[in-house]
């Protein structure tokens, strides 16, 4: 297949088109109308396959998992998604239909739910698949929420169950060294929490106006809460029973748990802090649940208790080198 009819074939209608966009995929640049009154949000991140997702992840999965971390960097801003750019590196043999179908499917479904469109990208021949998204959204002007504007007393919340992806990983890591590997990996726990995180788009948005500082969950709880106290220069007390836990989770010893949800990553929940007040409104105001896991404190550093003792856990997030 040449690389214009699989772009034309798989890519070039796979998403909605958004009034906004007023040169999409063809020309050598998209062009977009800004919306009034808005700041432009931008992001990227890159997938590569065996590091950022198991070699036996599904092409579905692939498209919609390299889309959803992206939406995430923008819910975690506050921000409105508006499109994406896709770059694809592919291997030879999987540039054809058996692949490219459900990969293009993962990416319609994820945007097309959040109406986001694929305005663009570039695609080239490589021994190692590697996927790396361009996220465009806008916030109102001065209301994106950033990772620096936590404040002594806030209270910290996630918006979900913390640590089920890194559970799930490591069950589809042994499964792919084990002998019946084929037989083992359609027995994984939680999978679609790895495989298909939902970006918290709707949340993000709403916590305009509430939340003073957030960030979303990529490398560990631990490591993403560590960015907002070093950009806020404050610190936190965190109590590691209020962390949501997928029963799955709870059933594991303490420290196998805490591992999964302070250091495993791939969660793609968003960690922000409010005011008490903030707090209480919220919930009055909105149905969408939000939990309590601790507080911001004037003294840096993260300390961590468990039933009001004080807990030591090493924190090292995801680390690339
Ligand atoms: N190669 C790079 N060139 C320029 N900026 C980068 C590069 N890699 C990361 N960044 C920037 O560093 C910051 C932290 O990146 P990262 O840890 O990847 O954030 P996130 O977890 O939100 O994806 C972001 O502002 C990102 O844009
Ligand atoms: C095969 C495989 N090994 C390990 C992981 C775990 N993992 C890889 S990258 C990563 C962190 C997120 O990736 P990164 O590139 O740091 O994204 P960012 O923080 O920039 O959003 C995690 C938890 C995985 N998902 N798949
Ligand atoms: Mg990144």
């Amino acid at each position: 297949m040449s690389e214009f009819s699989l772009i034309y074939q798989h890519f070039q209608h796979c998403t909605r088109n958004n009034p906004l966009t007023q040169v999409g995929i063809g020309d050598d640049c998209a062009i977009s109308s800004m919306p009034s009154d808005c700041e432009l949000v931008s992001c990227i991140d890159t997938l590569v396959a065996g590091r950022h997702f198991p070699l036996s992840t599904s092409a579905y999965a692939i498209g919609y998992k390299s889309v959803a971390v992206n939406l995430s960097d923008l819910a975690a801003m506050g921000a409105t998604p508006y499109a994406i750019l896709l770059g694809i590196s592919l291997p030879a043999k999987l540039a054809q239909d058996d692949w490219l179908k459900p990969f293009a499917q993962g990416i319609a479904d994820i945007c097309n739910r959040f109406d986001v469109e694929l305005i663009g990208g570039d695609t080239t021949q490589s021994n190692t698949l590697t996927i790396s998204v361009t996220a465009l959204g806008f916030v109102p002007t001065g209301q994106a929420i950033t990772r620096g504007g936590a404040k002594v007393g806030d209270i910290i919340c996630v918006s979900g169950e913390i640590g089920s992806a890194s559970f799930a990983l490591q069950q589809i890591l042994n499964a792919e060294k084990s002998e019946q590997h084929d037989i083992a990996l359609q027995q994984i726990a939680l999978q679609p929490t790895l495989d298909l995180p939902v970006a918290q788009v709707e949340l993000g948005q709403k916590l305009r106006g509430f939340a003073h500082s957030m960030i979303d969950i990529s490398d560990g709880l631990g490591q993403d809460l560590g960015h907002i106290l070093t950009a806020s220069q404050v610190g936190a007390v965190v109590d590691l029973a209020s962390i949501p836990t997928h029963p799955r989770l709870q059933a594991l010893p303490n420290t196998e748990k805490w591992q999964h949800q302070l250091n495993g990553g791939d969660d793609y929940q968003l960690c922000f802090t409010m005011s008490e007040q903030n707090f209480v409104k919220f919930n009055q105001q909105f149905s969408d649940k939000i939990f309590a896991i601790g507080k911001i404190v004037t003294e840096n550093g993260l300390r961590l208790t468990y039933n009001n003792q004080p807990i030591e856990f090493s924190i090292t997030g995801y680390q690339h080198f």
